[in-house]
């Protein structure tokens, strides 16, 4: 194949060689292909120092693995630049993010259901224990994992009323693992948590607001925004390692748990995750979703 690269490469800059069922060899002549879009878009506004991260993968920003891998990286070279804020926001008019991708936990082989939860384990210590202070500008729906990446951030401002947030898991019988819990708890409270979960419930963003699930509500991605900027800015004169080590220090049952239980918890996801009821039932769900 190398050899035919070479070859073929000498007869036209922009060819590209493919190979079809017929193993025939055809010649393509056109442009090279445009790079894919990156799932997650970061802008740092110089003045501030404020990155707003946007998730990117159409139609609903579902969390796969590379979404979620570059979601870390992301974190990661912000908190090496010591960054002074960031903003999780979305790029679709109408979600958030939908959650996980069920279909990578749909029929997966095994190795790829584990590197796909050990990523969401580590994407989301790196955003739970960020330095630097988060807000979630949820501009759409935020059902489950959705609700998670906005739970794990320190403010969240939600574009109001018709969209819907919430942990929803047991309606579609699955389990929100112990550090989903401890997210809402850290929000909620454990009464209005056990409410939450049990029923799975999804609330509107002026009930939301009234539970104390989201901090504020606007109208539109801008607002969302500027409020989130708003939040982030009141941090200006606060030291910024007694900030780091006070939020590390109040949310350190989060971060102990997911330290300590990282292999237990993927061992918990595994075996639920691959039972055959479960499996039916994410294959109905997803079913469900197309045919709407
Ligand atoms: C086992 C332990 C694990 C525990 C943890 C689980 C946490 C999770 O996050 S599980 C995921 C739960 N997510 C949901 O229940 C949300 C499902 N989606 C929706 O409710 C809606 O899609 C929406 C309200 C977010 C958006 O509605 P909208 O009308 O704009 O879009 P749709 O037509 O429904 O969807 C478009 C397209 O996307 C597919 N899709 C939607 N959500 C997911 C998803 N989470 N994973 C994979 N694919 C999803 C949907 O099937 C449509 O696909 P087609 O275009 O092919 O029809």
């Amino acid at each position: 194949m190398a050899v035919v690269f070479r070859t073929c490469k000498s007869l036209s800059k922009n060819a590209i060689f493919t190979r079809g069922i017929s193993s025939s060899l055809r010649l393509h002549s056109q442009k090279p292909p445009t790079p894919p879009e990156p799932l997650v878009n970061v802008d740092v506004d110089d003045k501030s120092g404020v990155a707003v991260v946007t998730l990117n993968r159409p139609p609903v920003n579902s969390l796969n693995t590379p979404l979620l891998s570059e979601l870390k990286n992301i974190i990661k070279g912000l908190e090496d630049n010591k960054s002074r804020g960031m903003i999780l926001t979305s790029s679709s008019e109408t979600v958030f993010s939908a959650g996980l991708d069920l279909m990578e936990m749909y029929n997966a082989p095994k190795d790829k259901l584990s590197a796909f939860w050990t990523t969401l384990q580590s994407t989301w210590l790196a955003l739970y224990r960020s330095s630097f202070p988060t807000v979630a500008a949820i501009n759409g729906h935020a059902p489950a994992g959705g609700c998670l990446l906005s739970l794990s951030c320190e403010y969240r401002v939600m574009v109001g009323p018709k969209f819907s947030i919430g942990l929803n898991e047991t309606q579609l019988g699955i389990v929100a693992p112990p550090w989903f819990v401890i997210c809402m708890r850290d929000v909620l409270g454990h009464r209005q948590t056990e409410m939450a979960l049990t029923s799975g419930r999804m609330f509107s963003a002026p009930e939301a607001l009234k539970l104390g699930l989201i901090d504020a509500m606007v109208t539109n991605k801008a607002e969302a925004i500027t409020e989130a900027q708003k939040f982030i800015a009141q941090f200006a004169k606060i030291p910024p390692l007694a900030r780091k080590l006070t939020k590390e220090s109040v949310r350190q049952e989060g971060i102990k748990y997911m330290e300590d239980n990282m292999i237990d918890d993927l061992q918990m996801f595994m075996d639920l995750v691959t039972q055959e009821k479960i499996q039916k039932g994410i294959g109905l769900y997803l079913a469900s979703l197309k045919k709407k």
